[in-house]
């Protein structure tokens, strides 16, 4: 399963966030519990099912929308000088090794200090907590990198050695390719062995540019002056302004059966008699809805992993003319594979035997044979024909 970071200094909103995300909503979740660790939770992207486009009720959607599962894991402790140990120090770090993409969770209302302490709105500027962050992990890297550095450089100038590979093996466990490291070198142009304390600093910003790829929740955007919402925009970054809060609002309102709101939808129905005050908070709720197309929650899940990590979603079948497994069920599987997977590719992600007696693909939407090389598109429904 993808797994996404969500980071940020405290008081930012990162719980709020990971609770909204992933609370147990009844309907959607289709697991006994959410929360797989305390700070690791199953949430969802959102995609317009591919049953519509189909004509079927394929019984896995909620009327055409439908939820893929991701794990999300909320990453505490984020304080400045994380990297030489302060607060969670490296702890922090680590828990970041795993995630392909990270969530930056910014409290763009500028209501909290550096450390998370409560200053009046718009007294801290939010793109300074965005390039804390940029440090906090550069200097990581640095400072793994730093700590070999000499002997390493000595090895490949006298071994005559890929330095790519060297510093790819120095840096396993935190997942980087020798592809992002062969280009990060690239941008320096030196040799590893005339490298200065600079180049090493440049170099370690360049790896974490290829790695630990990023978007910016701009949360408590319900308070946030439009200036500073702006201001996180004009980054080069994703921002999508959110509000956690509402999220969770909502989802809590629809868990205890008030409203009727899937994630990501742009309103919400009464269903229940509400007093007064429930009423007009939630009155409040829907004008934020109406104003920035949702909360911004699930447009964050989705952006970052179709439009930052470029994943598409395929639905495997067993039979092409039903659309179905062998059980009958129809479209039983969504799975998010990169784009630029192969059929071939498919059948491994499915499974390591049906990978290895692959016989060929068939584009069910087409009823047609696709080649073993043939690129997945975004909902492409597949059958998958093997001898295992
Ligand atoms: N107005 C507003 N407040 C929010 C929002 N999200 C979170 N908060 C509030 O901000 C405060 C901090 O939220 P948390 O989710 O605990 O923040 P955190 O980043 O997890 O903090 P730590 O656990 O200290 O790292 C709480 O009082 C939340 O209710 C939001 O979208 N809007």
């Amino acid at each position: 399963m993808i797994e996404i970071g969500i980071a940020g200094k405290p008081n930012a909103g990162k719980s709020t966030f990971f609770k909204s995300a992933t609370m147990a909503d009844v309907e959607i979740a289709n697991y006994p519990f959410t929360t797989i660790e305390p700070n690791v939770g199953v949430a969802h992207v959102r995609v317009d099912c591919v049953c519509r486009e189909l004509n079927l009720d394929c019984g896995n959607c909620f009327e055409g929308r439908r939820y893929i599962p991701i794990k999300l894991i909320d990453v505490a402790g984020l304080v400045p000088e994380a990297h030489k140990g302060r607060g969670l120090g490296n702890e922090f770090l680590d828990n970041l090794r795993q995630s392909e993409g990270i969530i930056h969770v910014v409290d763009a209302s500028g209501s909290t200090d550096a450390e998370g302490n409560e200053v009046g709105i718009g007294e801290r500027d939010p793109v300074e907590d965005v390039r804390f962050l940029y440090h906090e992990l550069d200097m990581w890297i640095f400072n793994i990198l730093k700590r070999n550095w000499d002997r390493l450089a000595r090895r490949i100038s006298m071994e005559k050695l890929h330095a790519y590979k060297l510093i790819t093996e120095q840096l396993a466990g935190l997942g980087f390719k020798e592809i992002q490291v062969k280009e990060a070198l690239k941008v320096i142009g030196k040799e590893v062995w005339h490298f200065s304390d600079e180049d090493i600093m440049t170099f370690a910003f360049e790896l974490r540019k290829k790695r630990m790829r990023m978007i910016i929740s701009a949360n408590k955007a319900d308070k946030a002056p439009e200036e500073l919402i702006n201001r996180l925009k004009n980054l080069e970054e994703i921002v999508i302004p959110t509000s956690a809060e509402i999220e969770l609002a909502l989802r809590t309102a629809s868990k205890n059966g008030y409203i009727r709101y899937y994630p990501g939808d742009m309103d919400f129905e009464i269903i229940k008699e509400l007093n007064e005050k429930q009423k007009k908070a939630l009155e409040i709720m829907r004008s934020f809805l109406k104003k920035n197309n949702g909360t911004g929650v699930q447009e964050c899940l989705n952006r970052i992993v179709f439009d930052l990590l470029d994943y598409i979603v395929v639905y495997p079948v067993e039979d092409e003319n039903k659309f179905t497994d062998s059980k009958g069920n129809v479209l039983p599987d969504a799975m998010l594979v990169k784009k630029g997977t192969t059929a071939r590719e498919l059948a491994y992600l499915i499974h390591t035997d049906i990978g290895k007696n692959f016989i060929h693909a068939i584009d069910a939407k087409k009823k047609m044979r696709v080649a073993d090389d043939y690129e997945l598109k975004h909902n492409d429904v597949i059958k998958i024909v093997s001898s295992a």
